[in-house]
């Protein structure tokens, strides 16, 4: 299958993008990984084309890296935004399957592939095939490089996740799951660096990177490779902590011995990282820039979310007492985290072992503040809202003390692990989670409004007024 894997394009590649993209303009807004909903795509440029599968076959594959012009985008400082880079994986045929209908993304009228039908290539198996393929060999095609750590089996049979998802994944034979990063940037991606890290310290919490597949930079003042995903172990027959969590809250079960259990694992991966990768003193200075980011945030959100304001004096003092502290000269230690620790970021095997997921850190972020050091609290104060969220949407009446016992459980887990109990810095804990819980606001309000009640009720927890 190797011979599969051909050329790289380097002419007519601007020709093919002409082609695609008045079909590109209609179809990627659409897509659930899109990132720019909301501001209209002007048009494309080229990052990269690869050609996987000759394109004058039954079958032609295009890997493509797309940058969409939005000219709304946000201006960041003083420099208008390029616009999103897209990782797109082509497939090209005379015309669908039923079978592939869903994966239409139309007719080409003019250009190289005029007559011809072009299609999201991940749910066609010959394609993803191609993918593992290019990993196995570990390939080298124009700009992609394909490397791995570890051997991979021939003839594993791929299925498309349909989930809603950031990025999209591919499960092959239940043995290695790829998830592909559809808005990719070049640098170091938290992704694939802290799941190789935590491999190298031995830490079993985390599933290690089999391979994994980068693009050259080809753009000005891009210098480092652009992650395009990761091939890990599939965690089979595996359920996230958040199915679990409603599961149990269902049954009117309690889940603190599996909340304990989640707050060992997260102690060994934050142990693990600990010693895998610098930690950092955090003083006065760095402690108000971090304030200054929490204010920012509130500020925004109350903005954006008018139901935030009337709380949004008593949420600062959460903010304040945080900066009084570092005043007075207290300092924290900070170090590489998960970056955006939630249940559904934490897989459970059959066998009742805890996995956590998706290294990412909150995609929105650039990569610099994402691979920033941070103190553990940030991750805790996740999960801690998390625990709370369950308990409010499981359908039936709130259960807040559910949610505590849970919220103590995971606590005393992580403290029987790493020696330090979270709740012994109630400042700082309560500093993450008010900030987590305005950043949920605003993603609910955006996202899923239905959903606002769940974190409005922790802010009027959290700024002092009687919990609902
Ligand atoms: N190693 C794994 N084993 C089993 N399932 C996994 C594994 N990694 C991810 N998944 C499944 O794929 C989904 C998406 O993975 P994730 O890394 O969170 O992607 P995204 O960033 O797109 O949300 C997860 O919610 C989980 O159900
Ligand atoms: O898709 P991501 O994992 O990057 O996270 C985003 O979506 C999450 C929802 O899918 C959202 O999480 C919030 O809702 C969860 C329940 O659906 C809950 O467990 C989390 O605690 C809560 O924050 C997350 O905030 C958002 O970044």
């Amino acid at each position: 299958m190797s011979q599969a894997v051909t050329r790289s394009v380097t002419t007519s590649s601007h020709g093919l993008l002409a082609s695609l993209d008045p079909l590109l303009r209609e179809w990627l807004p659409r897509q659930r990984w899109f990132a720019g909903k909301g501001r209209p795509v002007t048009g494309f440029s080229l990052v990269a084309a690869t050609e996987l599968l000759p394109a004058d076959s039954k079958l032609g594959l295009y890997h493509l890296l797309v940058r969409a012009h939005q000219p709304l985008a946000p201006v960041q400082g003083h420099v208008p935004h390029p616009g999103d880079c897209y990782q797109l994986l082509i497939g090209v045929r005379e015309a669908l399957p039923p079978r592939l209908a869903p994966a239409l993304i139309g007719h080409v009228h003019e250009g190289p592939l005029a007559g011809r039908t072009v299609y999201e290539a991940l749910y066609d198996p010959r394609p993803a095939e191609v993918i593992l393929e290019a990993l196995r060999t570990q390939a080298r095609v124009g700009g992609l490089r394909f490397e791995r750590r570890d051997e991979i089996r021939p003839d594993l049979v791929p299925r498309l996740v349909t989930a809603e998802q950031s990025n999209s994944s591919v499960v092959y034979g239940d043995t290695f799951i790829l998830k592909l990063l559809r808005r990719v940037l070049p640098g170091v991606n938290p992704d694939l660096e802290l799941p190789l890290a935590l491999a190298r310290e031995g830490c079993p919490r985390v599933p290690p990177p089999t391979a994994w597949m980068t693009a050259e930079a080809t753009e000005a003042g891009a210098e480092e490779p652009y992650v395009l995903g990761v091939l890990q172990p599939f965690v089979q027959g595996a359920s996230d902590g958040w199915e679990l969590a409603l599961r149990e809250l269902a049954k009117g079960e309690d889940f603190s011995a599996e909340a304990r259990a989640l707050g060992r694992a997260t102690a060994e991966v934050h142990t693990a990282l600990a010693r895998a990768l610098p930690t950092v003193t955090l003083a006065h200075l760095q402690l108000q820039s971090l304030v200054d980011g929490m204010t920012e945030r509130l500020e925004a959100a109350a903005q954006a979310v008018p139901a935030l304001q009337p709380y949004a004096p008593a949420l600062h003092s959460a903010f304040e007492a945080l900066a009084d502290l570092a005043a007075e000269g207290h300092t924290w230690t900070a170090q590489r985290i998960h970056g955006d620790l939630h249940l559904g970021q934490c897989l459970r095997s059959p066998a009742g072992e805890w996995s956590l997921i998706d290294f990412e850190g909150e995609p929105a972020k650039p990569l610099a503040e994402r691979r920033m050091a941070q103190p553990v609290e940030r991750d805790v104060a996740g999960m801690l809202r998390s625990f709370d969220y369950a308990a409010h949407s499981a359908g039936g009446p709130p259960a807040p003390e559910w949610a505590e016992a849970c919220r103590a459980a995971y606590c005393t887990g992580y403290a029987e692990v790493s020696g330090h109990d979270p709740r012994t810095d109630p400042v700082l804990l309560r500093a993450y989670e008010t900030d987590k819980a305005i950043y949920e606001v605003l993603y609910e309000a955006r996202h899923r409004p239905d959903w606002l009640p769940v974190p409005l009720s922790a802010v009027r927890r959290l700024a002092g007024s009687a919990p609902v």
